[in-house]
């Protein structure tokens, strides 16, 4: 049977701007089975981004309760920075990589606070995984989109995630280099983890096991045919 890896249930997000309040997400309710790739996509300021934010621990939802693996998040006194280090890994548009540290720098960067042994032989071996085993020692400026945004996945797994987010990852990218990301993620999909995938680009949809849409603050699942 398939083991749900996140359960969000009736979440709901405002925020509250000046007199006003906006509700973004209106009782929102899915799950994710573990090791699928799944797109979340939905018309600019839609939600999309707080929908990533609320699932890796960053924004607290107005209300709702979530549960990722088997961690439930609302009511308890949970650590969650810790929780988001052992279970999230993040990855962006802008790559987000710090310009004074090489790559292999920049992927140990994740477990700094945790002070782990053998942080940088883990951080070579990703940036092997992630096919740049001889751009170890190059700054972000030396590489190209496609290798940032390589380094800023490899710094994502650092911490041996369950789930990895995505918000809009190829969107800096030319289609050739978009494929190859592209790849590489469903390869980390077939080894289990589970991916979800914010973005406008319906190729990157094609490519997920099915499609989550968001449109004036709910959401629905869309299969594949
Ligand atoms: N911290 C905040 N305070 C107030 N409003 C916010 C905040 N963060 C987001 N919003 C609002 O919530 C709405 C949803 O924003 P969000 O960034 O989640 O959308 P999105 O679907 O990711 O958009 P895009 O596709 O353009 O990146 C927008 O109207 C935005 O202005």
């Amino acid at each position: 049977m398939e083991k749900t890896i996140i359960h969000a249930e009736q979440i709901s997000k405002s925020y509250q701007i000046a007199e006003r309040e906006i509700t973004v997400l209106q009782d929102i309710s899915f799950e994710i089975e573990e090791g699928s790739m799944v797109a979340l996509l939905g018309p600019s300021g839609s939600g999309k981004t707080t929908l990533l934010n609320i699932l890796g621990l960053i924004t607290e939802p107005t209300t709702g309760n979530l549960r990722l693996s088997e961690y439930d998040i609302a009511g308890k006194k949970l650590d969650r920075n810790k929780l988001r280090r052992s279970l999230i890994g993040y990855i962006f548009q802008q790559f987000h990589l710090l310009p004074q540290f090489n790559a292999l720098q920049n992927v140990c960067l994740p477990l700094v606070p945790e002070r782990q042994s053998n942080v940088e032989v883990r951080a070579a071996e990703l940036l092997e995984r992630v096919g740049l085993d001889h751009r170890l020692t190059h700054l972000p400026s030396e590489l190209s989109g496609g290798e940032q945004q390589r380094v800023a996945i490899a710094r994502a797994l650092i911490g041996r995630p369950k789930i990895l987010l995505c918000d809009e990852p190829t969107g800096n990218l030319d289609t050739g280099t978009r494929d190859s990301i592209l790849e590489l993620l469903s390869k980390l999909k077939e080894e289990g983890l589970s991916i979800i995938i914010a973005t406008h680009d319906v190729e990157v949809a094609n490519r997920c096991n099915y499609t989550l849409v968001i449109r004036d603050g709910h959401l629905i699942r869309e299969d594949k045919d």
